[in-house]
């Protein structure tokens, strides 16, 4: 075979392998179950009110009047981005065939670091949104330039304009003095008196979208009085609508590949966080991921449970990169103090833990902290929620006795960060741990 022939085989041989992998996916449509899916009206579920609500706000627009600013809050995934974009994209249907230019300008304020920055953000998609140049640079000119220049922009190509602010209470900016007024202050009195007091031509309302049902009681008082939004509050799904939101997306998967619990299943982990329909999807579309990747034909109640177990070890990844080295090891002590011990235990006995911490400090030459030390790494790790703790009277020598219990599965918590930092060192020790951990158990039950 000549070179030329092997290249073609292989060519052949990855082409084939692709094709197999598309032929097999369990997947229909897999795009309407992607976070940002935009979904036809008959596959939303119990939001009747708030979209009743909305669509009465938003008339106006469509009259040549001004809507009222809004604020629309809930816990996260309960349907406020959905809502609000399903009824703004009929409007900018609806103005466009009466021949009224209705622009929506939206951003996400979670990573946007300040005022200067959020003002430049809606220049930028307001030009994209009408199809004209930024006109104005990111750094080097003033905030009063680019607001000036949003300003023109807005009354230049729209009629009427709403502008959604996603997760407007993360838009606090680098307040140098806690007295400083927050930059989502400064923006929404900005937004919303620049149209009352003539510097914006059209009819200009803004939408915020806030977790934080408090979020009026922080704004200072001129923000809260220029603002003056219409109120519209998203509750939290129970698990019969969470599973009637995923039945509407079943077609996403091919006929016959799902069984009967994967919908209730999924619906029931969302539950039981606080009725995340984001959450929700996300587990009913990592069930298929999962299944495809170990290419199988049908979706198993087993695959959502792994699904289930990679959000949750995400979600600790996540929040736990940020801790020290010292910190992790204290943690992982603590997690695998249950992951391995052979008698059941209501709760981890800190002495148990901080001892399986010295001997894995020695194991891998890292420094020792003191027990107070570790003691105060878990006290930490209580205040992101990782562990919840009790203190117990029958105290081992004279130190604090206290149980820890995990928030997490522990198993999930240890593998996270076995993944994480140097205890890929101790992979292949298993069973020495395990024995080093139940002589430890073993002790303090002996000597309590
Ligand atoms: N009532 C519903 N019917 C159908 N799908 C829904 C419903 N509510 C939410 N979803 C879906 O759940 C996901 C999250 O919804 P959305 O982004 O609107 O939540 P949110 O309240 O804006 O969350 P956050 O505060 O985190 O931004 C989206 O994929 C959305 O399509």
């Amino acid at each position: 075979m000549t070179d030329g022939d092997d290249r073609h085989s292989l060519s052949e041989s990855i082409k084939g392998r692709l094709q197999d992998g598309v032929q097999q996916s369990v997947f229909r449509e897999r795009g309407l179950l992607d976070p940002d899916a935009v979904i036809d009206e008959d596959r939303i579920v119990g939001r009747d009110q708030q979209l009743e609500d909305i669509i009465t706000y938003l008339r106006p627009a469509l009259q040549g009047n001004r809507p009222p600013n809004m604020l629309l809050y809930g816990p996260s995934g309960t349907g406020k981005s959905l809502i609000i974009n399903a009824v703004c994209e009929q409007v900018v249907e609806l103005a466009e065939a009466q021949g009224d230019r209705f622009g929506v300008i939206q951003i996400n304020c979670q990573t946007i670091k300040s005022h200067d920055r959020a003002v430049y953000r809606l220049v930028e998609n307001t030009a994209t949104t009408a199809g004209v140049e930024v006109g104005v640079p990111e750094s080097g000119v003033s905030t009063d330039r680019k607001l000036n220049r949003l300003y023109g922009l807005l009354s230049e190509e729209f009629d009427s304009v709403i502008i959604i602010l996603d997760e407007v209470d993360l838009l606090v900016g680098r307040q140098r003095d806690p007295n400083d007024e927050p930059a989502y202050s400064k923006l929404l009195y900005q937004l919303s008196r620049a149209s009352q007091l003539g510097r914006i031509d059209g009819h200009v309302s803004v939408a915020a979208l806030t977790n934080d049902p408090r979020f009026m009681e922080d704004l200072d008082g001129r923000a809260e009085s220029s603002f003056n939004p219409q109120d519209v509050v998203f509750s939290d799904y129970d698990a019969n609508q969470l599973q009637a939101i995923l039945d509407r997306r079943r077609d996403a998967y091919q006929d016959g590949v799902l069984e009967a619990g994967i919908i209730p299943l999924s619906a029931a982990f969302a539950a039981q966080d606080h009725g995340d329909a984001r959450k929700a999807i996300d587990l009913f579309r990592k069930a298929g991921e999962i299944a495809n990747r170990q290419g199988e034909e049908t979706v198993r109640e087993d695959h959502v449970r792994d699904a289930q177990r990679e959000a949750e070890r995400d979600r600790t990844l996540t929040q736990m990169q940020g801790l020290s080295t010292q910190k992790k090891l204290s943690l992982y002590a603590t997690a695998i103090v249950p992951v391995h011990a052979e008698r059941s235990l209501n709760a981890i006995p800190s002495t148990v833990a901080y001892r399986v911490y010295q001997y894995l400090t020695e194991r891998l030459d890292a420094d020792k902290k003191s027990r107070d030390s570790y003691l105060r790494y878990m006290t930490e790790a209580e205040t992101y929620n990782f562990i919840t703790s009790e203190k117990r009277g029958r105290g081992y020598g004279s130190g604090v006795h206290k149980e820890y219990t995990f928030v997490d599965d522990p198993a999930v918590v240890a593998e996270t960060l076995q993944a994480d930092f140097r205890l890929e060192e101790i992979e292949g020790e298993d069973e020495l741990i395990q024995s080093v951990v139940n002589a430890q158990i073993d002790e303090f039950f002996d000597e309590t």
